[in-house]
């Protein structure tokens, strides 16, 4: 029998959804930030997913290292081509970026990752946030209209996280008013770059910059390294450029390796807003040298709603699955339930679907933190960058890990099927992983973040002024311990208590190392283990906390019927976060084993009243088939045909009988006969 698309909803999913007691509409309004919103992102999808020529005709799972590459170049140039004449209508503003960069509309159309996204994500940022005036001016509009094409060149093969340790160097020569760039060792090779193997013809280069003999440390230099017309590497030898090779996903991206050999480039290349090289090569100094820094930190904070989009796809793919997938009956005398009923799924499921909503909330607010905090930067105001540097660290490591986390479970959730590419969550965890390593790798932002608590635990020691993100620690250096209280505020004030006592006791030990004749470094890398725990205990708390406190006035904006089940989802997240951590909270808040038993009964009352709602919700997200193009998540649910038709794609199945029978099983089962 030929197995075709039945073009009926599944009957299971069709009765999911006439249980659901809220509006899903309404809901999708809220998720995406109001109708104008909603309709602006449902506009921008037909447009891109309904575009012939941007249709996956071929998997790219059965496509070469090479044929993924070139048929990604292909789609980049087609899909930048749409976002150009958008522009051109006065319809180009950041979202379209935003939406076709990531892991939403973008993986939509081009699921191995664009191999030009760091043109938009760093090299353009860079140029803007580090670049003078007359530099922006220069590069930003040919950047901007993608006539040249820019990466991000830092990390090198022998390091990634302690940039003070690259070893680029760019020399000053006064004489041709040039920097001369050089890769003196092996391990000074840029490595890792996205689009730096052959989709580039700039980068901007970070290197240790050399005048007058003397070291300044890091410094970007915009760098060209194709011919505009040719595409050849510049000046024959002297710049060494291809792709490093393939990777556990992310296989579009052309992350390349780049060498220098003597390589000039003009003094105007240097990106001068903040540190300056003059013409007899004075120099000058930045009034900060974190300022460098600042396009990681941008980096950092749109990460947070690329885990969120991401997280979306896969707990929407793994709701509706469990929906439709029958197994195992709970009555033996009763048949088969939707595996969405066993209790242990739901577990596994739904609060990673909590987690959405929890990371959309923190997206929102970082987002307008790091934009009120850059503008304060322009007006030369830098007080506010160590909380913003602090915070967002954290958040890119704890989110970064928890969505990396809540894929892999969401696989695993979907049983064997969930293994299967055309399940599209392999695929999707290998974007969302990669990204617990790139813009920092997340143990070491966690350590920043700790060394930031450190300063602030001092502070609170000695009665002084604290930001609003560290406030909590002035309570907890006046109160130890609490008194169990379940309700949310009070999960928050446990929270707070578990991450301030764990940031006091990172502290002692540093100190009390300190006392034993250890260096501060030292002391601090023997407590290092309780320092990341201490910043990761810290963010959980503002996970929590921020959340609810941008939800206080939920029933003002969203129907009742809304606002029950987003209320169910934070505090299914505020309950299994206590449920994570409830070592500590014996340790430092006050709970009991009653509390215990009580908190374990609420999580299982939340799963339950959850339940019927589940498939609604993640149909609250709007996300389209094409987006999720997975054959387990699909809007009809129509499993089983769609695992069928995407089994048939495979070139082992065009012939029935494979060539390696011939050519290998043939001679080798008869060769003993
Ligand atoms: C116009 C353009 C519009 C287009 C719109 C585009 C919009 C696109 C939007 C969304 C798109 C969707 C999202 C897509 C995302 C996916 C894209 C994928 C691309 C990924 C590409 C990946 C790229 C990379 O990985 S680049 C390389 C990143 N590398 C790192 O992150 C290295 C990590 N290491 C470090 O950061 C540092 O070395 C360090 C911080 C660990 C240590 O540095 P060091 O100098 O040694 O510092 P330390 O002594 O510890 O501290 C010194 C003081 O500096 C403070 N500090 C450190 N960093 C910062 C900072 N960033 N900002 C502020 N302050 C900082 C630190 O706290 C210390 O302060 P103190 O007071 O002395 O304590
Ligand atoms: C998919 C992908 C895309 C990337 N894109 C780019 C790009 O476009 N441009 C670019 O410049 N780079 C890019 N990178 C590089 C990326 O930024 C680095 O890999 C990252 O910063 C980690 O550095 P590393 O690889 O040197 O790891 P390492 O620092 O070598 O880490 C190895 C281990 O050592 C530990 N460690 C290191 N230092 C410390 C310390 N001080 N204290 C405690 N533990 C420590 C780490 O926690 C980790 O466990 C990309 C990487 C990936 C994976």
């Amino acid at each position: 029998m030929p197995i075709k698309l039945k073009g009926e909803v599944n009957p299971d999913l069709n009765n999911e959804r006439k249980k659901c007691s809220f509006n899903v509409e309404e809901m999708a309004r809220w998720y995406h930030g109001g109708e104008k919103k909603l309709a602006e992102k449902r506009q921008r999808e037909t447009l891109f997913l309904d575009d012939p020529d941007l249709q996956d005709d071929i998997p790219t799972s059965y496509m070469s290292h090479k044929e993924i590459y070139e048929y990604g170049v292909g789609k980049a140039c087609k899909i930048f081509t749409k976002i150009r004449a958008l522009q051109e209508e006065g319809k180009g503003g950041v979202d379209n970026f935003m939406a076709i960069l990531g892991g939403m509309l973008g993986s939509g159309v081009l699921k191995e990752g664009n191999p030009m996204a760091v043109h938009f994500v760093m090299f353009l940022p860079t140029i803007l946030g580090q670049g003078t005036t007359e530099q922006q001016v220069e590069w930003l509009g040919r950047a901007w209209s993608m006539n040249i094409l820019g990466t991000y060149a830092q990390t090198e093969l022998g390091h990634g996280t302690f940039i003070r340790g690259l070893e680029t160097t760019a020399t000053y020569d006064p004489k041709t008013e040039e920097f001369i760039l050089n890769s003196p060792t092996i391990t000074s090779y840029k490595w890792w770059p996205g689009g730096l193997g052959h989709t580039s013809n700039y980068a901007i280069v970070v290197a240790q910059l050399y005048t007058k003999g003397q070291c300044h440390g890091i410094h970007p230099f915009i760098v060209q390294l194709r011919d505009e017309e040719t595409w050849a590497p510049i000046k024959g030898k002297s710049v060494e450029i291809g792709e490093i090779g393939p990777k556990l996903g992310m296989k579009g991206v052309n992350n390349g390796f780049l060498g220098f050999d003597n390589v000039r480039i003009p003094r105007k290349n240097m990106l001068m807003k903040n540190a300056k090289v003059l013409e007899d090569g004075t120099y000058i100094k930045a009034p900060s040298s974190v300022l460098t820094y600042g396009t990681m930190m941008f980096v950092r904070v749109v990460i947070i709603r690329d885990m969120a989009n991401y997280l979306s796809k896969a707990v929407t793919i793994a709701t509706r699955y469990s929906a439709v997938r029958r197994q195992s009956p709970i009555d033996p005398a009763k048949p088969e339930v939707q595996v969405i009923d066993h209790v242990t799924q739901q577990y596994k499921v739904f609060p990673n679907i909590a987690k959405v909503i929890i990371f959309q909330l923190t997206a929102d607010y970082i987002w307008n933190l790091y934009n009120q905090v850059t503008s304060e930067l322009d007006k030369g105001q830098l007080e506010r960058l160590p909380e913003l540097h602090a915070i967002s660290c954290c958040l890119k490591a704890v989110i970064t890990q928890d969505a990396s986390n809540g894929v892999e479970q969401l696989r695993m959730a979907c049983g064997g099927h969930g293994y299967m590419e055309a399940s599209n969550l392999p695929n999707t965890y290998g974007m969302v992983t990669a990204a617990c390593t790139y813009e920092g790798e997340n143990t070491i932002l966690l350590l920043q973040t700790a060394r930031y608590l450190m300063k602030s635990w001092s502070q609170a020691l000695v009665g002084d002024a604290l930001v609003p993100t560290v406030e909590y620690l002035r309570d907890a250096i006046k109160k130890r311990s609490n008194k169990w209280d379940p309700s949310i505020t009070g999960i928050i004030k446990a929270l707070q208590l578990v991450a301030a006592n764990k940031i006091r006791l990172a502290y002692e030990h540093v100190e009390n190392r300190k006392k034993l004749g250890y260096s501060h470094e030292d002391a601090t890398n023997l407590s290092s283990i309780e320092l990341a725990q201490s910043a990761d205990a810290h963010c959980r708390a503002f996970l929590v906390q921020s959340a609810y406190e941008m939800t206080r006035d939920l029933e003002s904006t969203v129907s009742t019927s809304l606002a029950t089940v987003l209320r169910q989802f934070i505090e299914l997240y505020a309950v299994e976060t206590c449920m994570k951590y409830i070592g500590d909270l014996f340790r430092f808040s006050g709970l009991t084993e009653d509390g215990v038993q009580e908190l374990q009964q609420r999580l299982e009352d939340l799963l339950t009243k959850i339940r019927p709602n589940a498939v609604g919700f993640v149909d609250g997200f709007d996300i389209p088939d094409k987006i999720l193009s997975s054959a387990l998540g699909a809007y009809d649910g129509n499993v089983y045909e769609r695992l069928f038709l995407e089994a048939k794609k495979s070139p082992l199945n065009q012939d029935p009988i494979p060539k390696a029978f011939e050519l290998h099983m043939k001679p080798f089962m008869r060769s003993n006969l």
